[in-house]
């Protein structure tokens, strides 16, 4: 319904540009920070001054949110004293959108002079030290559904975003994670703040027991469905990328289980978590200028 087939973009720089001018000529506010908020993590804009809000649905070629928990609106403002642009609701592969339309607004983000990436996601948990309630900063991914060419990357390259092989080992800004632990401690959240691998499945359905436990082998600490193609298609733009991920389930290991993991637990632990995770994310934008200065974090 909302793809195109094939793997090729189907956005074209034309389309991209449209966009932001259609922005650029309806508000002032000129970001440099974006931030992508998780399932039942839209409050994470709350805070922010002199608001603007564009429903997806005003917004020319923007997808438009299905899931719950996916408010579908792009948010301008100012927080602690940065200008910035949330997005209250993403877009996932198994909405059936292109990874190019999930990743569209990233590229808009480049485009507004966006400079900084700021992911958030709910999560189930993989390590076994994991509980619900953790916020785990991401300090790298697995691109599962990249491994199947299921990748926003794929077809023609457009080298006025960035080349055609880019590079991922540094895909999470080191200074931004060390920052942000900095904050945990500072913040006194240390005892649920935590470090680990994101894995990206395509959904919708939670893992089996015996993919959980293949995904445990492979080294994943935590699977979730989005994330992945918007920090690659940032990371090949230039962005620099921050990510935490909400532990909001522990994933099932194990055949004695008796719990089943739904979306509605998922959106209540976001829900008791989000302050949790506002206070870390706007006390990193708050600082997020000491890198550019070169200066430590303290
Ligand atoms: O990754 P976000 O958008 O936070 O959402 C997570 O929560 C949903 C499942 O409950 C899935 O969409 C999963 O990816
Ligand atoms: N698996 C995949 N995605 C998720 C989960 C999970 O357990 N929890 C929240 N998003």
């Amino acid at each position: 319904m909302h793809t195109k087939g094939g793997t090729e973009c189907c956005c074209s720089f034309e389309d991209y540009n449209q966009t932001t001018e259609w922005l650029l000529s309806r508000t002032r506010h000129r970001p440099k920070i974006a931030v992508v908020c998780g399932s039942g993590l839209g409050l994470l804009a709350d805070r922010v001054i002199n608001k603007q809000t564009f429903p997806y649905a005003d917004i020319p070629h923007f997808p438009v949110s299905t899931v719950p928990g996916h408010e579908g609106c792009l948010v301008f403002g100012v927080l602690k004293g940065k200008c910035c642009v949330f997005m209250q609701g993403r877009f996932h592969l198994y909405e059936g959108y292109s990874l190019c339309k999930v990743t569209f607004p990233v590229r808009i983000f480049k485009l507004l002079g966006v400079e900084t990436l700021i992911v958030t996601n709910a999560s189930g948990g993989l390590c076994p030290d994991f509980k619900v309630g953790d916020i785990m900063l991401i300090k790298d991914h697995i691109n599962l559904p990249g491994f199947a060419g299921q990748h926003p990357l794929c077809g023609p390259n457009d080298e006025r975003f960035g080349i055609r092989f880019p590079c991922m080992s540094d895909a999470y800004s080191k200074e931004l994670r060390k920052l942000a632990l900095d904050i945990s401690h500072e913040l006194d959240y240390t005892n649920f703040v935590r470090e680990g691998v994101y894995c990206m499945v395509s959904g919708p359905n939670f893992e089996t027991i015996a993919e959980a436990r293949m995904l445990q082998i492979l080294g994943c600490d935590s699977v979730g469905m989005s994330t992945v193609p918007e920090v690659t298609v940032a990371k090949h733009c230039g962005l620099r990328v921050f990510g935490l991920s909400l532990i909001t389930n522990k994933v099932s290991l194990d055949y004695s289980r008796e719990e089943r993991v739904n979306h509605e637990e998922v959106l209540e632990i976001s829900k008791m978590r989000a302050e949790h995770l506002q206070m870390m994310v706007n006390t990193l934008i708050a600082r997020t200028h000491l890198l550019d200065e070169g200066l430590n974090t303290n």
